[in-house]
């Protein structure tokens, strides 16, 4: 049983490459605030040496550790996640994110601060929310799974990142154009809901599809709010799939609109809530989990509730 947050101590686990570097400067900045307000005793900062590690530091947390953060992007938040899942339900300390990513989704729905002192001080007000997770052949996901369009869209952009340095919102822009003018594709998927909300029909033939997005909370993509009404404490994951034919034009008139949650009503796109479900696609599509890489064709994929303890900013 780990201890409260307000007693245990506090370990921040930090990306030092996250948002092209930026990472490092941000970690030893919330680290001096966080020595200086919760003192030396009660704090430790791990840094992460390589991908994948964020995952092992957060599973071999000490049983004295009542709150984890994560310095990164929702990359690293999905690490963590992965590290704290491996834990019996009762040893996983609280989770709390300072945002210093490119993404930065999950950090989004918390209501997290951008700045790294603001988010210090709203860590230590340890306001706390119970969240899902979501799981998809045996990984964890804390915001986002998704296939196809905004996949591309997302790998496409991290690729032009590492190739040439730049971030941000233009970046992403450029890429969406790209993959909606050049390499707009549609993938034949199946999809059965196995735990549908009342209601809800299952979906078992095989349909055609530019995207499918499965949800905890309500974005993916740096802020796209794809299922608006996702709640990361009902138990449901978020399903939204947008079916053809659209010209690219008009794609694009939609992502943007998805922006800010407003494709909702367009003809093309579908909305289902579902404890879980089976994905098959035809073939691979470019995949995605917290803006990661997935790869397959086959997804068995379930919302597991009540899984952890979440800090919330101020938003
Ligand atoms: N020390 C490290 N060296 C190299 N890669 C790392 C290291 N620590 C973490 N990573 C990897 O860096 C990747 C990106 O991390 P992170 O999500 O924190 O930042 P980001 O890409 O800038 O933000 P976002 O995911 O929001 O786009 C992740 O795949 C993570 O596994």
């Amino acid at each position: 049983m780990v201890p409260s947050i307000e007693e245990g101590r506090i370990v921040l686990i930090a990306n030092p490459v996250s948002k092209s570097g930026r990472g490092a400067v941000a970690a030893s900045e919330a680290a001096r605030l966080l020595r200086e307000r919760v003192g030396d005793g009660r704090f430790e900062m791990l840094t992460t040496a390589w991908a994948g590690h964020g995952e092992s530091l957060a599973r071999e947390l000490g049983p004295d550790v009542g709150c984890v953060i994560a310095l990164g992007g929702d990359g690293l938040v999905n690490e963590v996640v992965n590290g704290l899942m491996a834990r019996a339900p009762q040893d996983r300390p609280v989770l709390a994110v300072i945002p210093v990513g490119s993404g930065n989704d999950y950090a989004e729905t918390l209501g997290m601060a951008y700045s790294v002192p603001t988010a210090v001080t709203e860590i230590l007000r340890f306001q706390t929310v119970r969240a899902d997770v979501g799981r998809v052949n045996g990984r964890y996901f804390a915001e986002t799974l998704s296939f196809g369009l905004d996949a591309a869209i997302a790998l496409d952009t991290m690729d032009r990142r590492q190739k040439s340095g730049r971030a941000g919102t233009m970046l992403y822009l450029e890429s969406a154009v790209d993959q909606l003018f050049h390499h707009l594709q549609v993938f034949s998927f199946k999809m059965d809901v196995l735990g549908a909300e009342p209601g809800c029909a299952p979906h078992p033939e095989w349909d055609d599809a530019y995207l499918v997005a499965v949800q905890v909370g309500p974005t993916y993509g740096g802020h796209f709010r794809i299922t608006p009404k996702a709640r990361l404490d009902d138990g449901l994951l978020d399903i939204c799939w947008a079916t053809p034919e659209l010209s690219s034009m008009r794609a694009l008139a939609l992502l943007l609109r998805a922006r800010g949650g407003k494709h909702t009503g367009s003809d093309h796109i579908h909305f289902r809530r579902a404890s879980s479900l089976v994905l098959d696609f035809e073939e691979e599509p470019p995949a995605q989990m917290d803006g990661e890489p997935v790869h397959g064709t086959h997804f068995l994929i379930d919302c597991v509730p009540d899984a952890l303890t979440v800090v919330v900013g101020q938003r």
